[in-house]
């Protein structure tokens, strides 16, 4: 996939490639994650006297580093979406000509508070190494958490890319559906439950492989960093939902956009 190169960006084929890709990376920040305890310092207001912000340690932390890295154009590129838009610089560095591929309000599809949400609340809790804060890990557990959330706020804003394929490949099919404003439709028809029952299967193997040792691999009871149920679970509920809330919050403006079609 060239995000210089459209025709590249809306092959669904390639998509799929770069969201399998993507598994790996969100299975290996989880079991950076996996070290730490849940550490709900992290996610509370008001636990640390942070300067001038009204927040927790890690939307501070995050917030910061989105400040610094919008700085070298990260959210310039289609396929990376702020948590905390209000925080976003300008750049010093030249402005990339990506060709548009995503119709003009793509920016406006944000759901990363959502993720945020769903990622405390359901995710760190399975991923943790155990209840509770460990004081001197905070900054660690954080920074893993950044990490994590920013590859599962990609995987599932991807679902654009998703969309405008779909959108392209059954244009008539898709036109009739947005305008009856037939979201159950739209839901069905982007729906594919072999593709779906394809990734858990190969979560579940991805998993159970990247969280042991390999020098381990034939000895008995060996332990899994992350447990893999926990892992299929996380994308069964969250990543793929999410994903198609991103895929359906988008084609139901895909009309208002002419220019792209
Ligand atoms: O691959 C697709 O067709 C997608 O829409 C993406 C995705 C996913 O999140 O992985 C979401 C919905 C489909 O049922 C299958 C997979």
């Amino acid at each position: 996939m060239d995000f210089m190169k459209p025709e590249t960006v809306l092959d669904l084929n390639n998509i799929r490639q770069a969201l399998q890709r993507m598994e790996d990376t969100i299975i290996f920040y989880f079991i950076e994650r996996s070290q730490f305890f849940t550490c709900p310092s992290v996610y509370k207001k008001d636990v640390f006297p942070i300067p001038k912000f009204d927040g927790s340690f890690l939307d501070w932390l995050l917030s910061q580093h989105e400040k610094i890295q919008s700085q070298v154009r990260r959210y310039q590129a289609p396929d990376e979406y702020p948590f905390f838009p209000e925080i976003v610089q300008p750049s010093f560095l030249p402005k990339v000509n990506y060709p548009p591929v995503l119709a003009s309000y793509a920016d406006e599809i944000n759901i990363n508070k959502n993720v945020l949400k769903v990622y405390v609340d359901n995710m760190v809790p399975g991923i943790s190494s155990g209840s509770g804060d460990q004081m001197e890990n905070l900054g660690s557990a954080a920074m893993a958490d950044i990490d994590a959330l920013q590859s599962l706020s990609r995987r599932i804003h991807f679902g654009m890319f998703v969309a405008e394929a779909k959108f392209r490949n059954e244009t008539e099919k898709f036109t009739k559906l947005i305008k009856n404003k037939d979201i159950k439709g739209i839901d069905k028809a982007i729906t594919n439950t072999a593709v779906e029952e394809k990734i858990l299967k190969r979560l579940l193997e991805k998993a159970k492989t990247y969280g042991v040792d390999p020098t381990l691999k034939f000895t008995q009871h060996i332990q899994n960093k992350v447990k893999p149920e926990v892992v299929v679970k996380i994308y069964k509920d969250y990543v793929i939902p999410l994903t198609k809330k991103v895929e359906i919050d988008y084609l139901m403006r895909r009309l208002e956009d002419e220019e792209t079609t």
